[in-house]
């Protein structure tokens, strides 16, 4: 069966019949339906990796109208005469373009198609078409040239070009081997991006709206969730210019990298599309629902001191102060509002178990926190989309028709229940995800979230990013420490996938020694192999000598050269334009990419799958297998301890 994009599931009577011709089409077949209401588009393209192409489109007009015989000249049919006369200057000449007379007889039809000196367009009954069926469709198919192809998409489908500069390699020839490959989405991508994008007919508007609140999209490390999150959002801005798309993303640095790189693509985003981090969005929500100044405490020792001056009034509780506040955290995530909702909630996952009397007293030492940072005016960053939920009116929130939430798996539930508040009552909800990557702290469910995707989700599981070593690499050292987990099973499929060579190990004594070799081994792929400084990353986790690292790296490469996004959060320290090595931090690593990325003080998440699995082992796990999935070609850790004896083999060792 063809693949509709978008997908039509909600045709008009006409609709059904062409489709059910259409339907008939092999699976290799794409019938694609232009959106943007593209000047001189026909109704639809047909594409097929071998045939080629076909336009068609269906004509209503009753043949009266359209003869040319009959005595007086018609409007109907000048304006036919201009339709024709644009389709034809619009596609390319190669290009058959079938017209269906919805109301014409065959011998009606014919007489017509003898009125017509337009090369290369077939004019068919309704009835005909229908008999030729999807044999006389593929009959009609022409192969283009691939310049011509491209074209063709860049003129009638620029939504399913990639919009962002790319550092990753081509890792897939598109079937159809046409020459700019690798500039456009995939068809599975594509259709994903354009999920519920169709037309609604009038009379189904609400009913639809109604039904199509959220999609999912789960894929693996690399297979383009950004990029369709991208797509869809600029398509939907365009489409839509009097709705309002937000997208939002957990990470700042991604959306600091995004922005540079939409800038270099596209130069200005559309007025009514923000892209922004869910921090500062709901940080500004939560300024204009309160009508004030958004007070936190900005010493990150302060809380610690608090929870540990208050928790002797509990002295039975025995956990320390950091999952103290990581429970607390999860209690704000959770919207509980009561010791009672607290005692009922499951706490699956958490990785640590709570018996009853430590929950309740849980309970009573993080109210006495919250009560005392608010005495000060301040609460913790958890409490923020908790205190947006729960503001006594919404009147003031932002609104907007569709929001796109990029990196899903690190949304809380009280932040998806800010983002539904966010939507209009019409809104369409629009989630990527890889759930391999980490999930909400814990394996909640995307029910836990109040998210009902069920049926509504598309899985993507080949990565463009990275080869197959690297993935494989990833994926065995995560295998080993998160229990299989059927709801967020993502197994990447490998094939065609470009095998690489094997992430390289290099065993270090100290950090101070990690940061000179890696500098060292920068600067040699730099000035001897000519790498590109924009296809550079380096993540390093808490132990790295950060500062030391960044002064090494601007040394050898020029202070300017060097965005450690950690520090310059919104703009590359030159501002946009100039090649730059990349500098983040692991926490906040999730989204980069890299065509050959270093890896530093990562030695604890290593270990993190040789002993017993458990929550936060499984954290570290996931983790390690973000960081290790950003690299397009080239991996290398450098590590200061032995790693497990089970994973060298995934390793190329180098001393
Ligand atoms: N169809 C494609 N053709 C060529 N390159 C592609 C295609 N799809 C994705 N890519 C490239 O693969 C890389 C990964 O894409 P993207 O960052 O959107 O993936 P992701 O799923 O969001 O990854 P992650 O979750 O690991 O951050 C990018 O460099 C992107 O340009």
């Amino acid at each position: 069966m063809a693949l509709f994009i978008p997908e039509w599931t909600r045709a008009s009577g006409r609709q059904l019949q062409l489709k059910r011709v259409l339907n008939a089409l092999d699976d290799a077949t794409i019938v694609r339906t232009p959106l943007r209401g593209e000047h001189a588009a026909p109704d639809l393209f047909i594409e097929h990796g071998e045939r080629g192409w076909l336009a068609l489109a269906v004509l209503d007009t009753p043949f009266d109208a359209l003869d040319a015989r009959q005595l007086f000249a018609s409007e109907a049919r000048a304006a036919f005469d201009l339709r024709l006369a644009a389709w034809r200057t619009a596609l390319p000449a190669a290009l058959p373009l079938l017209l269906v007379l919805w109301a014409c007889g065959e011998e009606e039809a014919a007489a017509l198609a003898g009125q017509l000196d337009a090369a290369g367009v077939r004019l068919l009954a309704r009835e005909r078409f229908q008999e030729c069926g999807a044999p006389g469709l593929a009959a009609l198919q022409q192969p283009l040239a691939p310049g011509e192809e491209d074209a063709l998409r860049m003129r009638f489908f620029p939504e399913s070009g990639i919009a962002l500069p790319t550092v990753a390699r081509k890792r897939f020839q598109r079937s159809n081997g046409a020459s700019l490959g690798g500039l456009f989405l995939d068809p599975q991508q594509e259709w994903a991006s354009k999920l519920d994008l169709e037309m609604a007919l009038p009379a189904e508007q609400a009913q639809a709206a109604a039904d199509l609140t959220v999609r999912l999209v789960n894929g693996v490390a690399g297979s383009g969730k950004t990029l369709i999150a991208l797509s869809r959002a600029l398509l939907l801005a365009e489409m839509h210019p009097r709705e309002r798309v937000l997208v939002l993303i957990h990470n700042t640095p991604i959306v600091a990298d995004i922005g540079e790189r939409l800038h270099r693509a596209r130069g200005r985003l559309p007025p009514n599309l923000e892209i922004a981090t869910y921090s500062a969005w709901i940080h500004r929500q939560w300024r204009r629902l309160y009508g004030a100044q958004l007070a936190m405490p900005a010493d990150p020792a302060h809380l610690p001191h608090r929870v540990a001056s208050l928790r002797a009034r509990w002295p039975e509780l025995k956990l320390r102060e950091d999952q103290l506040i990581e429970e607390f955290d999860f209690l704000n995530e959770m919207l509980l509002a009561s010791e009672a909702e607290y005692m009922d909630t499951s706490r699956a996952g958490r990785g640590f178990a709570l018996r009853a009397k430590e929950r309740r007293d849980i309970w009573a030492l993080f109210e006495a926190v919250t009560k005392d940072l608010r005495g000060e005016g301040m609460r913790m960053w958890s409490a923020v989309a908790f205190e947006v939920c729960r503001a006594p009116a919404h009147g003031a929130l932002e609104r907007y028709e569709h929001i796109l939430v990029d990196e899903a798996q690190f949304f809380a539930p009280s932040w998806f229940h800010t983002v539904k508040l966010a939507l209009r009552p019409q809104g369409r909800l629009f989630l990527c995800a890889d759930p391999n990557q980490g999930f909400m702290k814990s394996r909640m469910s995307w029910r836990t979230a109040g998210l009902d995707v069920a049926g509504r989700t598309k899985k993507l599981l080949r990565s463009y990013r990275t080869t197959q070593a690297i993935l494989h690499t990833a994926g065995t050292l995560l295998a080993r420490a998160v229990q299989a987990d059927p709801e967020h099973d993502l197994a990447p499929d490998f094939t065609g996938m470009e095998e690489g060579a094997a992430p390289i190990l290099l065993r270090v004594d100290t950090p101070q020694d990690a940061v000179d070799r890696a500098v060292n081994e920068i600067v040699a792929l730099v000035h001897e192999r000519g790498v590109a400084l924009s296809s550079l990353l380096v993540i390093y986790g808490s132990d790295t000598p950060r500062q030391l690292l960044y002064r090494r790296l601007c040394g050898a490469l020029g202070a300017d050269r060097v965005w450690w996004l950690n520090k310059d959060k919104k703009r590359p320290p030159a501002g946009y334009g100039p090649a730059y090595l990349r500098l983040a931090n692991l926490e906040t690593a999730t989204g980069l990419e890299g065509g050959a990325v270093f890896l530093l003080g990562m030695e604890s998440l290593l270990a993190a799958g040789s002993l017993e699995a458990g929550g936060a082992r499984e954290a570290d796990a996931r983790k390690l297998y973000m960081a290790m999935t950003r690299a397009s070609h080239r991996l290398v850790l450098l590590s200061t301890e032995d790693v497990p004896a089970e994973a060298l083999p995934l390793f190329r060792c180098e001393p």
